[in-house]
């Protein structure tokens, strides 16, 4: 569902991704992990085609990103950390609006908007001003307004950064209802015991680089660790050693 290959991204001279190749499949939540900077938003964006890649290629649902984003963005549902709510309106007139927006009726809207009231314990926020919301409500109405029609893909950047621990334990528990087969939930962190409890597959970057990708206990087991974090630094730290040889040997 998700190919990517030989993907670089460039911000200047700055390489933000070097030569990415990895696939996702249908009815996989798959992580993609790493520390600040390692590349997971550029890559996401791309994906999201909020981006261009300098070089590569990047498919979705059978849809290049580059050739053409307009069918890419029809099957996705984007959350990432710099979207905000109109502080007017309440939740429920937020998520009909989006809904409006995706040629949903008003029943349906109402519909779906009652199974995400399930889904994400959206409670107060339904027919509060997003104005007066906790950070913990606007990133529930945030998410319920990514998946107001149900998209095939879920794109979730660093979603629960902030989050307390009741509003972090219902999006974990929406994330793994979210595996389902025909759909892919794309999920960034750099927080690798979430990934150890949602995801099925996860890619660790590094500096742009990718240092690794398969199923978490396949990851456990080819670096003898007991837990993701310790396999994170394990794994970091080969591939920062390889770069060191590799430098000491072109210098000399
Ligand atoms: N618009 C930009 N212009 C220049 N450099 C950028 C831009 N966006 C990102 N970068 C750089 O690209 C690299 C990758 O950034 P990116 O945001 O993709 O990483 P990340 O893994 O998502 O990190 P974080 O967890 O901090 O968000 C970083 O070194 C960052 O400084």
């Amino acid at each position: 569902m998700l190919n990517i290959r030989n993907l670089s991204k460039t911000y200047g001279k700055h390489a933000a991704l070097r030569n990415v190749s990895l696939h996702a499949g249908e009815g996989e939540v798959f992580g993609l992990l790493g520390p600040n900077g390692a590349g997971k938003t550029t890559l996401l964006r791309i994906i999201a085609t909020l981006l261009r890649p300098s070089s590569g290629t990047a498919e979705l649902a059978g849809h290049d990103v580059t050739r053409d984003p307009e069918a890419v963005r029809r099957v996705i549902g984007v959350v990432n950390g710099g979207m905000g709510l109109p502080a007017r309106l309440t939740g429920r007139e937020v998520l009909r609006s989006f809904a409006g927006l995706y040629g949903m009726s008003k029943a349906q809207a109402d519909a779906r908007i009652t199974e995400l009231d399930v889904a994400l314990d959206l409670g107060r926020a339904l027919d509060a001003r997003a104005g007066e919301y906790s950070t913990g409500m606007k990133q529930k109405v945030v998410i319920a307004r990514a998946v107001i029609h149900d998209p095939q893909v879920l794109i979730l950047d660093e979603a629960a950064s902030g989050l307390d621990i009741f509003a972090r334990r219902t999006l974990l528990d929406f994330v793994a209802a979210a595996r389902q087969p025909g759909k892919l939930t794309l999920y960034s962190t750099h927080v690798m015991s979430e990934a150890e409890e949602v995801c099925d597959r996860v890619a660790i970057l590094h500096q742009g680089e990718l240092v690794t990708v398969g199923p978490i206990p396949e990851i456990l087991a080819r670096t003898g660790e007991r837990n993701l974090e310790r396999a994170f630094f394990t794994l970091v730290r080969g591939a920062e050693a390889q770069t060191a040889a590799a430098a000491v040997a072109h210098a000399s």
